[in-house]
């Protein structure tokens, strides 16, 4: 695998490219400070080198013949130079710390950003991919890690100046000191490379477990798994599991940190016995006159600063290389992102299409074998009522996005208005479709943005927001709201509230009716409303069809597909049936048919019965009673014997659906 290529020459050779990446992250998040701090770490370098030279002008004096108090009287010039030269070092490297402290929130803003740009335009196919999942998670680190970067960088590129600055001295003081300053940290930076590249290994081979942990600890203060934490006792078992995996990633820490411990130790012995081979050897210029004394003296200086600065240089390029780790991951996973975006380009299509085609369409998810679709054709016409059915798995949802663009045919092919639907501008397609999917998103905003947040540029159109809430019976749930539409939909944060299943519905349905699109699509836009609110929402979205609008419908409620001008059937991904209601009722029931009802009057027959069966009271339920198929397509409960209908209408209170009917 390329990312654990970690050898010392491939550290170095990715530092030159880090560098680029991040003053260019640097340049676009805030090019005043990044100048502010190149300029001020310049400076910082030459007062160094000037500090310095004005250092050995000091000790020049002060080792001259003569007496003493002439001699320092003689030094206190240069002595006015090292200090002017050290505040000025000082003030510099203040005005470099502020910028760069506004450099760093900014660079982990833009290098966020640049990431999530390109993740919310992936295909949905590939949101799902678990490598792909995994790239983004390991991404998401990397925007802390922008910020080290910068930090670090601008920590070696000050080290560097300074190095800089040291070695020109050492240089004029004599030749040989050069390689001694570099021999003193070598073994400082094998140690460096040495931790880096375990530290690496360690973060390759742990990712996964870190995700997981991650899952778990979220999962762990979830306040939608919180019931079951506490019902099912499911709490203890996951915090043992957490416990373990915790154990497990000190046990690595540990290792490390015995490992590193063992490295440091080494380098340090190796570092001493440099030190201590500079030291003599710059005793013997002195004694073999190679050197005079005070130059000397500025060399010892020259080579202690010399040598904290290599020190910090390695240890910032040690902690660059690290961060550059999860730097690498955020940017890969925008590249990934970028490459499994969804075209900007396309066709456009300015109008809504007057005829949807499906032509032998075939979809397969990613990782699955079977497909959930499976050779499906049928054509949705502009302002019909659409209904698919079919039992749970059927492929009824992944068709319903399949129409919204938010997937493409594995085989096969879309068509809006003859046109191939990979051919055209997705956003366009998007523009001309409002979803209210099964598992719609329950936004942790207020009650406004969850309507509007379809149609955002019209968050503040309270009239347009009204009518949203009035068509879909949302204004009775923010009646009760102790803000209105400001609300706070989520609970756990300060003011937020909970909604149940069907208010959320409402919400759902508003925000759908607010986009105010051309193709609706509700997959099972009524499974948590009580009767006679989905009554009124069915009967309210079959509106929406006579104002020329396209209408989707997915659901199991077979009584309230009636008036569907089609109603497709799906079994197993296949389309086995479709025709409007009262064709698929006849369907198999002629004499000359001998394959008994076909799925959708099996199935409709078989909600009627368990409708019959809830409805009435046990006792008088003649099982013996055949059921009248005529005049089940009518209504279910006036196929109910007279006698059971008598018993039903004696005790309206109790039955559960009574405004199911209308
Ligand atoms: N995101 C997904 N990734 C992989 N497989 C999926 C995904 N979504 C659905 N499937 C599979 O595709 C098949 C069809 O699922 P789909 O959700 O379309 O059925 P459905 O008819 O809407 O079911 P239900 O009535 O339960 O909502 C099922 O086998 C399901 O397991």
């Amino acid at each position: 695998m390329a990312r654990l290529n970690v050898s010392f020459l491939s550290i170095l050779r990715q530092i030159p490219r880090l560098f680029r990446h991040t003053v260019t992250l640097a340049w676009r998040a805030d090019p005043v400070a990044l100048v502010v701090v190149a300029v001020a770490q310049l400076g910082q370098a030459a007062a160094t080198a000037f500090g310095l030279l004005a250092t050995n002008r000091v000790l020049v004096s002060l080792f001259a013949a003569g007496p003493t108090a002439d001699r320092v009287r003689d030094a206190l010039p240069s002595l006015v130079w090292v200090a002017a030269a050290s505040a000025f070092a000082a003030t510099l490297r203040a005005v470099s710390f502020a910028a760069a402290g506004r450099l760093g929130p900014k660079v982990e803003r833009v290098a966020g950003l640049s990431m999530m740009k390109e993740v919310i335009r992936v295909e949905m196919e590939h949101i799902e991919r678990s490598d792909f999942h995994a790239a983004l998670d390991s991404g998401q680190h990397g925007q802390t890690a922008a910020r080290r970067l910068i930090e670090h960088t601008l920590g070696i590129v000050e080290a560097l100046m300074a190095l800089l600055a040291v070695s020109g001295v050492l240089a004029v003081l004599h030749p040989v000191l050069l390689p001694l300053l570099l021999a003193v940290v070598v073994p400082k930076a094998w140690g460096t490379v040495r931790a880096a590249r375990r530290t690496y290994e360690s973060v390759q081979i742990w990712l996964e477990h870190v995700r997981q942990q991650g899952a778990l600890r979220r999962l762990l203060i979830s306040q939608k798994a919180a019931p079951e934490l506490r019902v099912h006792g499911a709490g203890p078992f996951l915090l043992d599991q957490f416990d373990q995996m915790a154990a497990q990633a000190a046990d690595e820490q540990t290792r490390l940190a015995h490992l590193e411990a063992r490295t440091e130790l080494t380098t340090s012995a190796l570092s001493g016995l440099t030190a201590g081979a500079t030291y003599a050897v710059l005793a013997w210029l002195l004694t073999h006159d190679q050197l005079p004394l005070a130059s000397g003296a500025t060399a010892a200086l020259a080579l202690t600063s010399g040598t904290a600065g290599l020190r910090r240089m390695v240890s910032h390029i040690h902690h660059l290389y690290e961060q550059s780790l999860f730097m690498n991951d955020l940017i890969r996973a925008r590249e990934e992102a970028e490459q499994r975006a969804i075209p900007a380009t396309g066709v456009p299509v300015p109008r809504p299409p007057a005829v949807i085609e499906f032509d032998r369409v075939t979809f397969r998810y990613p990782e699955r074998d079977t497909p959930a679709l499976d050779d499906v054709s049928l054509t949705i016409r502009k302002g019909q009522v659409i209904a698919l059915v079919g039992a749970n798995g059927s492929g009824k949802t992944t068709l319903s996005k399949l129409l919204a663009g938010l997937y493409l045919p594995t085989s096969g092919a879309i068509r809006w208005d003859g046109t191939d639907l990979c051919a055209l501008r997705r956003d366009d397609v998007f523009g001309h479709v409002a979803l209210v999917l099964q598992d719609f998103q329950r936004w942790p905003f207020t009650a406004r943005a969850n309507v509007a947040i379809s149609r955002s540029a019209d968050i503040h159109d309270l009239s347009r927001l009204d009518a949203a809430a009035a068509y879909a019976g949302a204004d009775r749930v923010l009646d009760d709201l102790p803000h209105g539409w400001d609300t706070l939909c989520e609970k756990g944060y300060e003011g937020g509230v909970d909604l149940s299943g069907g208010q959320w519905q409402r919400i759902a349905l508003a925000r759908a009716y607010f986009r105010d699109a051309d193709i609706l699509i509700c997959d099972e836009p009524t499974s948590s409303m009580d009767p006679a609110a989905e009554i009124d929402a069915f009967r309210k979205i079959r509106a929406l069809a006579s104002a020329d609008q396209t209408i989707v419908l997915v659901t199991h409620r077979l009584h309230s597909v009636k008036e569907a001008d089609v109603i497709y059937v799906l079994d197993e991904g296949k389309l086995v049936e479709q025709g409007d209601f009262a064709t698929l009722m006849a369907t198999g029931t002629s004499a000359a048919s001998d394959d008994g009802p076909h799925l959708f009057r099996r199935l409709f027959e078989l909600q009627s019965l368990q409708y019959r069966t809830d409805t009435l009271d046990a006792d008088t339920l003649d099982a013996d009673t055949p059921l009248d198929a005529d005049s089940l397509e009518a209504d279910p409960l006036d196929a109910v014997p007279a006698q059971r209908r008598r018993t039903r209408d004696a005790t309206p209170d109790q039955s559960p659906a009574s405004g199911a009917t209308g």
